[in-house]
């Protein structure tokens, strides 16, 4: 039987801004009674324009923000934020990677420390084996031994987002969140950083949260494809179907005006490489 890592069922999201003495202000539905599933080792894509409300159910999946009706579950347990609080063991299942690694790295820190710190501030295991795990990660992202001691400016942008999934993998998750983690990469870039969080998936049956504004990178990456639009999942379903038949008339009008030609280049290239 499928195993179940991620379950999110009817999550709302309302934001209150404004107000004050005498007006009660704006309420913002940035989430709107949003259900899915997610298998183990399955990825699910979250797709859709600048403010849908992708960030936001993001921030509810890695337990940061709590939704404001709704429930979530991780392996089947239901978080409450509100009541329970998180176990540390909780907290370790979901790990999130971020559009811009730059933003998350600590300029001061050398790479194996970055990577250790995880290990560092969340177990009692001893330097010498943190170090190594640390060296294995970073091997395992596909750099060498000779970056254990560098810093993060002296990294390009693909190697320092292979930093940041080692980094997010160091106290083994059961879910990555990947939040547009090749957006600010090119091209050529982004295959390589796609193949490897395929590998890696594989590797360590990893289930993803994929959110991206990019339909061919969701083509490659997605197993299920939710399409959001003002907060509403108004497309859900298996990559395939949604890509040949739409069914809402936004998802329609959001690959009409996806450039034909940048899909068809980024399949050929990824198959190429795959060959
Ligand atoms: N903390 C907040 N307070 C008030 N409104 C918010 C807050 N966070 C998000 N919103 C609003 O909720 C809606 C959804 O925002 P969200 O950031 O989730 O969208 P998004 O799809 O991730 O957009 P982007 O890709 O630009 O980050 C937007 O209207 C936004 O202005």
């Amino acid at each position: 039987m499928s195993e179940i890592v991620l379950e999110g069922r009817n999550l709302v999201r309302d934001y209150h801004i404004g107000g004050g003495l005498f007006s009660s202000g704006r309420v913002i539905h940035a989430v709107k009674d949003v259900s899915f599933k997610v298998e183990k080792g399955k990825t699910l894509a979250i797709v859709g324009e600048s403010g849908c409300g992708k960030s936001t159910l993001a921030r509810i999946i890695t337990m940061i923000d709590a939704p404001t009706a709704g429930e979530l579950l991780i392996d089947g347990d239901k978080v409450d934020l509100v009541k329970d609080g998180l176990t540390p063991e909780m907290r370790r299942k979901v790990q999130i990677v971020f559009q811009n690694p730059y933003g998350s790295l600590n300029p001061r820190q050398k790479i194996g420390d970055v990577l250790g710190e995880p290990l560092l501030v969340n177990t009692a295991m001893p330097t010498a084996e943190r170090r190594d795990r640390a060296m294995q990660m970073l091997l395992k992202v596909g750099l060498g031994p000779e970056h254990f001691s560098r810093y993060p400016h002296m990294f390009s942008g693909g190697q320092r987002q292979r930093i940041a999934i080692a980094r997010a993998l160091m106290l083994n998750p059961r879910l990555l969140v990947l939040d547009e983690p090749v957006s600010a990469l090119d091209l050529s870039v982004q295959a390589q950083v796609l193949n490897l969080l395929a590998d890696l998936q594989d590797e360590f049956d990893l289930t993803y949260v994929f959110i991206s504004h990019d339909l061919s990178v969701v083509r490659y990456i997605a197993d299920d494809v939710m399409v959001m639009y003002f907060g509403e999942a108004v497309e859900y379903g298996g990559r395939d179907r949604v890509f040949s038949d739409p069914q809402h008339d936004y998802t329609k009008t959001l690959f009409a005006a996806t450039p034909r030609a940048d899909v068809e280049s980024i399949r050929a290239r990824l198959a190429r490489r795959a060959a």
